[in-house]
C-alpha cells in the first residue's frame, strides 16, 4: 500500500506572492474549483487578514462545496497583544473556514530582528495563537518560517518553537524553507533529526531559489514529511514556491507515493495551462512534465528511435499527466520527423521514398532562407500537403497594394487587394490601424462572401523577429501568426525583407488553413466575373 501525502496547494496565497499575478475573487474561485477537481487535499484560499477581495473569497467559496479543505492565511498573533483581540486571527474564524495556517518565527534572528522582541514572547505567540485557533474548532497548520536556517543557527530554538505549537494543539508542524537557499542533503539530514523529536506530522513547504525546491520537497518527503506545500507552475514570491507540478508526478509515478488518483493525475496538464491562462502568465514551453514542450521530439535521430518506442526518449508516458507527444519539423529533422507528421496528417507516405526526401531537402532550405516550421503547425501542414497533391487551391493573389498616410496627426493604412476564387477575380479595399489589420480586412472581406465563417476568425498573436540583424533595416524577418476560430488554433510564419509581404504570407496560410475545413457558398446565380467588394472608407 503506497504511503499517501497531503497535496497542499498555495496558489491562492503565496502563488499571488510572486511578481505579475494578481487574481481577482472571481479569478481565486475559478481557480479553486480547478484545483478541487485535481484532487488537491488543501486549498490556501488567502489572507482574510491582509485584504477584503480575500474576505470577499472566503464569503463567496461557501457556495462552492469543495471536497478539498479551504485553508485560511495568516501570522501568530502581534507582540504583546492577546490572541481574542488580534484582527489576523479574528478574521480567519470569521471566515468560517474548516484549516487555517499561521506562520510563525522559528529563527531566533528573526525573532530579535523583524519581530523585535524576545524569544520567550515568541514562544508565547505560537502557543497563545494556535490554542486560540483549537478552541475555535479550526485544524491548524504552522508554517515554521525560516525553520532550515533557524535550525542550523540555534538547533534548540528551532526545536523548542516546534514543541510550542504542538504543545498547543498544532495538526501539522511545515517546516518551511523560506530563503531557498537550503540543499536537499541538508533537509534530508534536518527532517530526519527533527522527525525523531516529535507526534505531530510533518510538512515542507519550499521556495526555489536555487532552483531547488522540487528537489527538496522530495528530499523532505523521503526523511518523513507527509505534506507538500507547493503551488501549480511555481508561481510565488521571489523564484517561485516548489512547483506542485513537477512535485506530484515525481512523488506518485517515480517513488510510489500516492497523491492523486490515476484519474485525476490526467488532469494535471489541463490544469496548469488553464490557471496560467487566469493568472495571464505566460508558461514555459518546456516546463517538465506538462509544458507544451515536455513530450515533443525535434532531433532526427529522436524521432527515428520514437517511432520504434516512445521510451527510448521519453521518461514516462505523456498521458499519465495529460499531455501529448509532438514531433517537430525543422532543419534538424530527418525523414521520421516528416513520416510522422505526414502520418499524424492522414497522408499517404511510405518510408525512404524520394518525394519524403525532397520535402525534407525543401523544408532545410526553406528554414535556411529564414521560415520556422516548429513554431508554425498550420503553415507546415499546407506545405506538405501542397507536396502530396493533396492542395486546395481555394483562391490566389493578383496583387496587393498599400497606402500609408499621416494626416492630422494620425497614421492611417488602406489596403486594396485582387485575389482569384474559383476563376473569379474579387477587389476589395479596407482600413485598418496598421498595414496587416488593413490587409487582413480586406483580404476578409474578399473572402466572406463565399466563406461567411471566415468572420469568426481572429488573431491573437503577431510577432516580428529580425533575422540577419547585421544588414539593419533592410534585414529578412520572420512573422509568426497565431489566429484562432474560438474552437482551435493555428500558428503560421511569413519570411522576407519587407515586413508587409512576410505579414502578408502569414495571413494567407492562416486563412487558406481555415479555409481547408470550411466549405464554399454559392452566391446568386447571376454573379459577374469580376466582383467588386464593399469599399469602407
Ligand atoms: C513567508 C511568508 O510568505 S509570510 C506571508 C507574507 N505575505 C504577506 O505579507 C502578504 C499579506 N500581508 C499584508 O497584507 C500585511 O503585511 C499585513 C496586513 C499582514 C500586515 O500589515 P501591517 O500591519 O501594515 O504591517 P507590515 O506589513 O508593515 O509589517 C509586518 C508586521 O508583522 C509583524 N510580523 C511579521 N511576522 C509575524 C509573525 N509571524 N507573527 C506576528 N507578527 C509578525 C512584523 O514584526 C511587523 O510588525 P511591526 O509593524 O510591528 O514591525
Ligand atoms: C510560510 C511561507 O510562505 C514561507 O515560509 O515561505
Amino acid at each position: 500500500m503506497a504511503q499517501e501525502i497531503s497535496i497542499f496547494d498555495t496558489t491562492l496565497r503565496d502563488g499571488t506572492q510572486g511578481e505579475g499575478i494578481s487574481l481577482s475573487a472571481e479569478d481565486k474561485l475559478k481557480i479553486a474549483q480547478k484545483l478541487d477537481a485535481l484532487g488537491v487535499h488543501y486549498i490556501e484560499g488567502g489572507n482574510p487578514g491582509s485584504n477584503s477581495k480575500d474576505i470577499e473569497f472566503f464569503e463567496r467559496a461557501k457556495q462552492l462545496r469543495l471536497q478539498a479543505k479551504l485553508t485560511a492565511f495568516g501570522s501568530t498573533r502581534r507582540k504583546h497583544s492577546v490572541a481574542e483581540h488580534d484582527t489576523s486571527l479574528l478574521r480567519i474564524v470569521e471566515s468560517g473556514v474548516p484549516a487555517a495556517t499561521l506562520v510563525g518565527k522559528s529563527w531566533d534572528f528573526h525573532v530579535h530582528t523583524a519581530l523585535q522582541t524576545t524569544l520567550e514572547e515568541n514562544l508565547a505567540m505560537i502557543y497563545d495563537s494556535f490554542a486560540f485557533l483549537k478552541r475555535n474548532d479550526v485544524e491548524a497548520i504552522f508554517d515554521a518560517e525560516h525553520f532550515f536556517d533557524g535550525y542550523k543557527h540555534n538547533p534548540e530554538y528551532a526545536l523548542s518553537v516546534l514543541l510550542k505549537a504542538q504543545e498547543a494543539g498544532a495538526d501539522w508542524l511545515v517546516l518551511c524553507d523560506t530563503n531557498g537557499g537550503t540543499l536537499p542533503t541538508e533537509i534530508h539530514e534536518i527532517v530526519s533529526r527533527v522527525r525523531e523529536e516529535l507526534i505531530v506530522p510533518l510538512g515542507i513547504h519550499t521556495h526555489n531559489d536555487c532552483e531547488l525546491a522540487v528537489a527538496n520537497t522530495l528530499a523532505a518527503v523521503q526523511a518523513g514529511a507527509r505534506q507538500v506545500q507547493g503551488t501549480i507552475n511555481g508561481y510565488g514570491e521571489r523564484c517561485g514556491n516548489a512547483n506542485l507540478c513537477s512535485i506530484i508526478p515525481n512523488l506518485q509515478l517515480k517513488m510510489n507515493y500516492a497523491c492523486l488518483s490515476a484519474d485525476q493525475l490526467q488532469s494535471l496538464t489541463t490544469t496548469a495551462r488553464y490557471i496560467s491562462e487566469i493568472a495571464n502568465a505566460h508558461m514555459p514551453v518546456g516546463q517538465p512534465y506538462v509544458g507544451n514542450a515536455a513530450f515533443a521530439h525535434k532531433g532526427g535521430i529522436h524521432v527515428s528511435a520514437i517511432m520504434k518506442d516512445s521510451k527510448t526518449y521519453e521518461h514516462v508516458r505523456p498521458e499519465l499527466v495529460g499531455n501529448k507527444q509532438r514531433i517537430l519539423v525543422s532543419e534538424l529533422a530527418g525523414q521520421s520527423n516528416i513520416i510522422s507528421k505526414a502520418q499524424e496528417l492522414g497522408l499517404d507516405i511510405n518510408t525512404n521514398n524520394d518525394k519524403t526526401k525532397k520535402i525534407m531537402e525543401q523544408i532545410k532550405e526553406l528554414e535556411h532562407q529564414g521560415y520556422q516550421y516548429e513554431g508554425a503547425d498550420a503553415s507546415l501542414e499546407l506545405l506538405l500537403r501542397d507536396a502530396f497533391g493533396e492542395h486546395k487551391a481555394i483562391f490566389t493573389l493578383e496583387s496587393f497594394k498599400m497606402i500609408m498616410e499621416k494626416a492630422a496627426g494620425q497614421m492611417n493604412a488602406e489596403a486594396i487587394v485582387k485575389v482569384n476564387v474559383d476563376g473569379e477575380t474579387v477587389y476589395t479595399a479596407a482600413e485598418g490601424n496598421g498595414p496587416v489589420n488593413a490587409l487582413d480586412n480586406a483580404l476578409r472581406k474578399a473572402l466572406v462572401q463565399f466563406y461567411p465563417k471566415i468572420n469568426a476568425i481572429h488573431l491573437t498573436d503577431y510577432k516580428v523577429r529580425v533575422i540577419d540583424e547585421k544588414d539593419a533595416t533592410a534585414a529578412k524577418v520572420r512573422v509568426l501568426m497565431e489566429s484562432t476560430d474560438f474552437e482551435s488554433s493555428w500558428s503560421t510564419v511569413g519570411v522576407s525583407s519587407n515586413v508587409i509581404e512576410a505579414s502578408w504570407e502569414a495571413l494567407v496560410d492562416s486563412f487558406r488553413y481555415a479555409l481547408l475545413n470550411m466549405s464554399k457558398v454559392e452566391t446568386a446565380h447571376d454573379v459577374p466575373r469580376v466582383r467588386l467588394g464593399l469599399v469602407n472608407h
